[in-house]
């Protein structure tokens, strides 16, 4: 099978249904459902040999990955720290419905391709954003670690998880702004206590410094294509071992 190319996308509002297809397990979208528009990435196993006329991302797998968490957390910030390496400084400008970004990420020389969901926190969205649970693969819950209402908020987007998305969804904690050192409100085992309780891996980040950015969104695409690949025997790619081991602490890596 051959090697895709991603087309050169700006960030795009979305459309009110997702042009993936619905998630079961990691579901990479499939040769014979894509269409035109953002999103028409079929899956394949890895060529060699990629071209890069043309001048677009080329990838051999896509799925989809959502960012959700309250309002102000910092989930677009995150996602423009990733895609572009930047941090948005100044002011707040909160999102509207839900806005996308592709990735493509190496893995163990697969080209795997995250399209970046990036919903709104603000409640008055939430009906908008139910629709593209079902179809994400994997799921970034962020709360801000200056703000204790976003880290309580965090079981009720739990249940909403529950209830909109596939039961095997690939799902990770981020508490966000680790680089506020001065206007903590969360401390660092509160979460990972949440985080054990609820079985899922966590990292604090910032978007602010980069730091556990790129490693967050490399942990989950490393998850996904593993568990699309995996031969029998394989052992499996162990995402919360991953996390622990290549974390990094806020005091590492102040700007
Ligand atoms: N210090 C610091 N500020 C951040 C960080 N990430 C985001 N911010 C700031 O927090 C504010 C909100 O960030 P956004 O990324 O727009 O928040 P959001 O979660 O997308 O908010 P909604 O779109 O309303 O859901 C902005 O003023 C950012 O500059 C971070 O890691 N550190
Ligand atoms: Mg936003």
């Amino acid at each position: 099978m051959s090697r895709k190319k991603t087309p050169k996308s700006k960030a795009g509002s979305a459309p009110a249904t997702s042009a993936l297809p619905a998630a079961n397990g990691p579901r990479p979208v499939r040769p014979g459902k894509a269409r035109p528009g953002p999103e028409a990435p079929p899956n394949g196993p890895p060529q060699p040999g990629r071209s890069s006329i043309g001048g677009g991302d080329f990838y051999d797998v896509a799925f989809k990955v959502m960012l959700v968490g309250d309002s102000g957390v910092g989930k677009t910030c995150l996602l423009v720290r990733f895609k572009d390496g930047a941090f948005l400084a100044g002011t707040f400008i909160s999102t509207v419905g839900i806005d996308f970004r592709n990735k493509v990420v190496d893995v163990d020389g697969m080209k795997v391709k995250l399209q970046i969901w990036d919903t709104a926190g603000q409640e008055r969205f939430r009906s908008v954003t139910h629709a593209y649970y079902r179809d994400a693969h994997a799921l970034l819950l962020l709360y801000d670690v200056t703000n204790k209402a976003s880290f309580d908020s965090i079981q009720a987007w739990l249940t909403e998880i529950q209830e909109h998305a596939q039961d095997d969804v690939v799902l990770m904690l981020l508490g966000n702004k680790v680089d506020s050192a001065q206007e903590r409100a969360v401390k660092r085992e509160d979460a990972e206590k949440l985080a054990k309780d609820y079985g899922l891996p966590f990292m604090e980040t910032s978007a602010k410094t980069g730091l556990n950015v790129d490693l967050a969104f490399t942990a989950i695409a490393k998850e996904l294509k593993q568990r699309h690949t995996k031969a029998p025997g394989e052992p499996r790619f162990q995402l919360h071992d991953y996390v622990k081991r290549e974390g990094r602490g806020a005091s590492c890596c102040r700007p």
